[in-house]
């Protein structure tokens, strides 16, 4: 296997997926980032010929670049749970395997959800410009947010994000759990969360939490109309992708508050320049995607996908094969 490439676009990819990789392949990483303007010209560049590839960037692997590769390339990954920047179609009809690092963070995003969900509820945003602006009031109707006690919390995708999430916020007294999805999932029994149709869910809940992949059906699930079911008092908290929610609807209902409040993990784009009309919103708590942002976490992510690489090398099964 020495003779085989592997590709990772991405200067920053943790050592110790490097390490693995090394002792196997024969392994390229891409000194850019992003942002820079060369990414894309050396992806192009560096593509050709390479046997896998781990993808570990925000510009899409579409059909041509795949063609670019060439016949030979027989794996790629990602260094996220998301596949939204991916032909994986394509991927999939010439039969070439392709991983994320599904579980690896289920954890950690399940943290910034908590705390993005007490932010928003809590108006940690609206209180801390107060302070930075010298405006620190008090009162008894000064600043009054929303309790997580004896809510219903509403979960869109009760994958292993949406699960870590009910599981830490039994810890709070929720009333109710609710989710839904594409299937029923096993887990939801013994984690005591129900099934509803997203219109029940939506109108039924204090907090709506998105943590389902984008795709086409999941594309601005929260719009004008899906914004008109949800309560005043609302929360709606986004750790899925920026394109779950169209934002010109969101702007609109937390300016007039028809909704409580957001927290945002993710935004289109990103990074979201600061001169968006969301960042000018005090009841919209925005940070910049850090579900996964933690040193073990994207040590077991870099892990995890130099193993999806290694094994389908291999001719083996990926630890989290998409297909
Ligand atoms: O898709 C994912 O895994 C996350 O958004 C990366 O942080």
């Amino acid at each position: 296997m020495m003779s085989k490439r592997v590709l990772i676009v991405n200067k920053t990819f943790p050592k110790v997926g490097l390490d693995l990789l090394r002792n196997k392949l024969q392994v390229t990483v891409l000194p850019y980032l992003d942002y820079e303007p060369d990414m894309l010209p050396e992806i192009k560049k560096n593509i050709i010929g390479i046997d896998a590839l781990i993808w570990n960037t925000k510009h899409c692997l579409t059909k041509d670049l795949i063609d670019l590769a060439g016949p030979q390339l027989k794996a790629v990954t990602t260094m996220a749970s998301g596949v939204d920047h991916i032909d994986v179609q394509e991927l999939a009809k010439r039969g070439i395997p392709l991983g994320n690092t599904l579980h690896s963070l289920d954890n950690a995003v399940a943290d910034i959800t908590v705390c993005l969900l007490i932010a928003a509820a809590r108006g940690f945003k609206a209180g801390i410009r107060e302070i930075e602006s010298g405006g620190w009031k008090f009162g008894v109707q000064w600043k009054l947010g929303q309790d997580i006690a004896g809510s219903t919390v509403g979960v869109v995708g009760l994958g292993g994000v949406g699960q870590a999430v009910v599981r830490r916020l039994k810890g709070f007294d929720v009333e109710r759990f609710i989710y839904s999805g594409r299937s029923d999932k096993p887990e939801a029994k013994s984690l005591g969360v129900e099934r509803v149709p997203l219109d029940q869910l939506l109108k039924e809940s204090d907090f709506v939490i998105l943590a389902c992949p984008l795709t086409p059906e999941t594309k601005h699930l929260i719009n004008v109309e899906t914004l008109k079911l949800m309560k005043r008092t609302s929360v709606v908290i986004n750790i899925g992708r920026g394109d779950l929610i169209n934002q010109d609807a969101l702007y609109d209902a937390l300016k007039e508050e028809r909704i409580f409040a957001a927290g945002l993990d993710v935004a289109t784009p990103e990074p979201l320049p600061h001169s968006h009309p969301l960042v000018s919103l005090p009841n919209c708590c925005i940070i910049p995607h850090l579900g996964s942002a933690t040193h073990k976490t994207r040590d077991a992510m870099a892990t995890t996908s130099a193993q999806n690489i290694l094994f389908a090398m291999n001719g083996e099964k990926m630890v989290y094969p998409v297909y």
